[in-house]
C-alpha cells in the first residue's frame, strides 16, 4: 500500500526562525496519527503547510490522488480541500448566528461550488440539490450527536458541542484526510471520552485518515496508533504510544511535564 500522505524535508521559515525544519512524515491510509510537541514546536505551522495556508520554504508534500502521488505543497487551500482534505481549528470557526443545521449546509454548499461532489450529478432530477444537502447535513449531525440541536443557534451550544459541530462541518467536505487541531481543548473528561469515541466512529464510517494535534496526552496516548513529536520545528520522534512515552528525546523535550 502507498502512503496517502508523504512529507519530504519540509521547512517553513519566518524571518530567521525555522518554525518547521526539515520535517518528513509518511502516513498510511486509515491511520490515526497524533502530532504533539511543547508550545511553539511548530504543530499549527505544519497543519497550515499541509492545508495550503502557508507555502513551504523548502520540501514537498505529496498526497495520493487517483492512484499517484500529487505534490500539494504551496497549492491554494480550496484546491487542497477539493482533493479531500478537511480541518478543524484550534479557535472554533463557526457561523455563530446560524443554526447548527445551517452551519453544516453551508459547508456542503461550498463543497458543491468547488465541484467536488460529483455524486450530485448522478441524482435523479426530482431529487433536488437542496433536499440532498439537507439529508446529508442531517446525517453528519447524527454522526456527531447533534441532531436534536439542529435548530439551535451555533452560538448557544456549549463549547464541547461547538467542537463537535466543527467536526460535522469538516465531514461535509467528504474528506479522505481530516486534520483536527486540539479537538479536546476546553472539554471536560466526559466530553473528552465522548470525543474519543466519536473520532473512532467517524474514522470507521468514512474510512478517514486522521491527524490530530492535541495537548491532552491521555487522549493522544489512548487513541493514536502512531505519534509524531515536534520540538523547535524538528521532528524528534515517531512511534507508537509506548515508544513515545519511553523515548529519551521526548522526555527531554517535555522536561517537567507529564507525558
Ligand atoms: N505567521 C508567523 N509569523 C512569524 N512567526 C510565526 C508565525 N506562525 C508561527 N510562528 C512561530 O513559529 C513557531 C511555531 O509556532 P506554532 O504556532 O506552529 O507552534 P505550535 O506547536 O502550534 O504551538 P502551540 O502548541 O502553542 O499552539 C513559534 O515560534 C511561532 O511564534
Amino acid at each position: 500500500m502507498e502512503p496517502i500522505l508523504e512529507v519530504k524535508n519540509l521547512t517553513r521559515n519566518f524571518g530567521g526562525l525555522a518554525a518547521v525544519s526539515n520535517v518528513s512524515m509518511q502516513i498510511m491510509p486509515g491511520e490515526l496519527i497524533g502530532l504533539i510537541g511543547p508550545n511553539g514546536a511548530g504543530k499549527t505551522t505544519l497543519f497550515n503547510l499541509l492545508t495550503g495556508v502557508y507555502e513551504p520554504s523548502e520540501g514537498l508534500i505529496e498526497m495520493q490522488v487517483d492512484g499517484k502521488p500529487k505534490q500539494i505543497g504551496g497549492m491554494k487551500p480550496y484546491k487542497i480541500t477539493n482533493l479531500g482534505v478537511a480541518r478543524t481549528f484550534q479557535n472554533i470557526r463557526l457561523f455563530k448566528s446560524m443554526t447548527v443545521l445551517e452551519n453544516v449546509e453551508v459547508a456542503m454548499q461550498r463543497n458543491i461550488q468547488y465541484g467536488t461532489m460529483s455524486a450530485i450529478l448522478r441524482l435523479p432530477k426530482f431529487y433536488s440539490e437542496e433536499r440532498w444537502i439537507k439529508e446529508k447535513a442531517i446525517e453528519y449531525l447524527k454522526d456527531v450527536g447533534l441532531y436534536q440541536k439542529r435548530n439551535e443557534l451555533a452560538t448557544n451550544l456549549p463549547y464541547g458541542e461547538q467542537r463537535r459541530l466543527e467536526i460535522a462541518r469538516a465531514l461535509a467536505i467528504q474528506p479522505k484526510i481530516l486534520y483536527l487541531d486540539e479537538p479536546a481543548a476546553g472539554m471536560n473528561p466526559q466530553e473528552t471520552a465522548d470525543l474519543t469515541k466519536l473520532i473512532h466512529e467517524i474514522r470507521e464510517k468514512y474510512h478517514l485518515t486522521i491527524i490530530l494535534i492535541e495537548h491532552d496526552m491521555s487522549l493522544v496516548m489512548n487513541i493514536c496508533e502512531r505519534i509524531y513529536v515536534l520540538d523547535y520545528g524538528k521532528m524528534i520522534a515517531n512511534g507508537n504510544p509506548e515508544e513515545i512515552k519511553n523515548n529519551e528525546f521526548v522526555i527531554k523535550a517535555y522536561l517537567g511535564e507529564e507525558i
